[in-house]
């Protein structure tokens, strides 16, 4: 087996096993685990990304914001390109909500081309996992807001990935959400 395939589930595992005890909030509580395998998918096979720090910034895209793992650990296993992409995209907790979401706006133009594509991958796969089923607890206007908002962060991040930006286009279209 190549070098590539054996770092892609060396970096998968890792995921798996930081996010193991974390679901989705969908009403059928998928496994959270889905979410950065989906992100890592949509970029190889419809942005034709393949470049591997970038494929494995998405599959660990979410475990410092969401799991107990510190970037050391990230640069230590996985080195320090792969903990830079991660750390460009995870948002500071400290900060109030509001403060977060702002925060994705301003800073989306600033990122890394690698960061860039994985942010506009995990938008593509939030909003289509909202089309998909509308997360416990939410209502039709907080789904659309995350559509309006998501769109500004979108904004920051063209001129990236032509397939993964007209496919995000295509559902704010739909929405009635000018980009
Ligand atoms: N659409 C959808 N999203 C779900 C679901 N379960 C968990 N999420 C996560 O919820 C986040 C969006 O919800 P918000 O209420 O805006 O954010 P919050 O988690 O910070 O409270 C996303 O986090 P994120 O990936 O870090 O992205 P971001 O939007 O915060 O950048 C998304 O991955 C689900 O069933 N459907
Ligand atoms: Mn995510």
């Amino acid at each position: 087996m190549n070098s590539d395939a054996v770092l892609l589930l060396e970096t998968v595992n890792f995921a798996a096993e930081k996010h193991r005890n974390q679901r989705r909030k969908d009403p059928e509580a998928t496994p959270y685990i889905n979410h950065p395998i989906g992100v890592a998918r949509i970029i190889s096979h419809e942005g034709g990304v393949t470049n591997i720090e970038v494929l494995q910034a998405a599959l660990l895209h979410d475990t410092v914001e969401d799991t107990d793992t510190s970037f050391a650990e990230l640069e230590a296993k996985f080195g320090p390109i792969v903990a830079r992409i991660v750390q460009e995209v995870t948002d500071d907790k400290s900060l109030s909500k509001q403060d977060r979401k702002r925060q994705q706006v301003e800073h989306a133009a600033h990122c890394s081309r690698q960061a860039k594509v994985v942010k506009l991958a995990d938008k593509l796969y939030n909003l289509r996992d909202l089309n998909r089923c509308t997360p416990s607890g939410w209502t039709a206007e907080r789904v659309q807001e995350y559509f309006v908002w998501a769109s500004e962060v979108v904004k920051g991040l063209r001129g990236t990935n032509y397939a993964l930006e007209e496919r995000l286009e295509e559902l704010f279209r739909q929405r009635g959400v000018q980009l």
